[in-house]
């Protein structure tokens, strides 16, 4: 069988990563993109050779012999292109963050389900090499009883006021959403679901979405969880550490995936670098996924997890502001 693929949004993440991964899947084939830009839609249509070009999502949602489709556009484009991809029928597999909120995020678990389609989010670090190495030394009990897990992350853009991820109504939010939710998503992964939930953001100077956003959680476990995350800071860093009663991991650069595991025999140094290609493994089980008709690993209901606790921190920094 093979997987015949549509991609909405052919911006910065479709360019670098989400045509190659599709077209070198053995099980998929890329046959049409859509954007709304004419001249940059047949650009990359020319680069990446695809036949089927559109510059409205119904359009290509109308192919019919088209199996599903991948949507790489701004976050608030989310639902209402899974909504309508629904309907035609079309699997989905949806950039992260999933949608803008856990409402949202509702409401296109409840169209797939009822269109009777797949719907994955993309939270591709799930198949890094290092993070699952982690869950396995976490699962062994190397670290004892687990006591934190922190990560310190951020992007160094510099986003213009007007860019779609410092304006919430499109991005949802500022850098806890764009790069937060990915490290959310790794949390839920390793530690397993999160009981509570307390943020702290600082305001930009010059963008409407949060410059810092500083989360401090509670797992069901009884571990703690601290996750920082900046827009616009030079040299940033993607650093992931888990303080357990017997050991330490810290891995310096989740990118790289070296990792070094401190116990009382002594430190040990391993290497687990992701695909080069990160999209590619999540392209592939989303494709076996559909080929043998089950959900696939990381499920709307999965993405929908990460929403909710970026909208209790949103909620949490509100009330704390409003001194409630
Ligand atoms: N997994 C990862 O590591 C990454 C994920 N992302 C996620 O991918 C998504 C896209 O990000 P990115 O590629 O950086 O964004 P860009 O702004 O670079 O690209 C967005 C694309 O969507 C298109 N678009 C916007 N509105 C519509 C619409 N209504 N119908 C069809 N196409 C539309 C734009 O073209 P036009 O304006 O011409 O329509 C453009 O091609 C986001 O959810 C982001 O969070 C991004 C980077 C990395
Ligand atoms: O991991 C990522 C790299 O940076 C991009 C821009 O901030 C993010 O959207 C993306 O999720």
């Amino acid at each position: 069988m093979t997987i015949r693929w549509g991609l909405i949004g052919v911006g910065d993440i479709a360019n670098k990563r989400v045509a190659a991964a599709i077209q070198a899947d053995p099980l998929s084939d890329l046959v049409a993109v859509c954007r709304r830009s004419e001249a940059q839609l047949h650009d990359f249509a020319d680069q990446f050779s695809v036949p089927g070009r559109f510059t409205n999502a119904d359009d290509l949602l109308a192919i019919e012999d088209l199996d599903a489709v991948y949507i790489a556009t701004p976050v608030d484009c989310h639902l209402p292109q899974t909504i309508a991809a629904a309907a035609a029928g079309k699997h989905v597999l949806v950039e992260k963050p999933m949608a803008l909120d856990p409402d949202q995020c509702d409401q296109m678990i409840a169209a797939c389900d009822q269109a009777n389609v797949q719907l994955g989010v993309a939270y591709y670090r799930r198949f890094y090499p290092v993070v699952q190495r982690i869950k396995q030394l976490l699962d062994a009990g190397k670290l004892g009883r687990i006591l934190s897990i922190a990560c310190v992350t951020g992007n160094p853009n510099r986003f213009p006021a007007d860019d779609w991820r410092v304006i919430c109504a499109r991005g949802g939010g500022g850098p806890l959403m764009d790069i937060g939710s990915h490290r959310i998503d790794v949390f839920l992964q390793l530690m397993g679901d999160i009981d509570a939930v307390q943020s702290s953001m600082m305001d930009a100077p010059d963008f409407e979405a949060e410059q810092v956003a500083t989360v401090m959680l509670g797992f069901q476990n009884g571990a703690h969880g601290v996750l920082q995350c900046f827009f616009g800071t030079i040299n940033s860093p993607d650093r992931l550490e888990i303080i357990g009663t017997d050991g330490r991991i810290t891995v310096e650069d989740l990118n790289q995936g070296d990792l070094t595991l401190f116990t009382a025999d002594g430190v040990t140094v391993e290497s687990h670098p992701p695909a080069s290609n990160l999209h590619r493994p999540l392209i592939e089980e989303f494709s076996q996924a559909v080929s043998e008709n089950r959900s696939p690993a990381i499920s709307g209901r999965t993405g929908r997890k990460t929403n909710e606790i970026m909208q209790r921190a949103y909620e949490h920094d509100r009330s704390r502001r409003a001194g409630a």
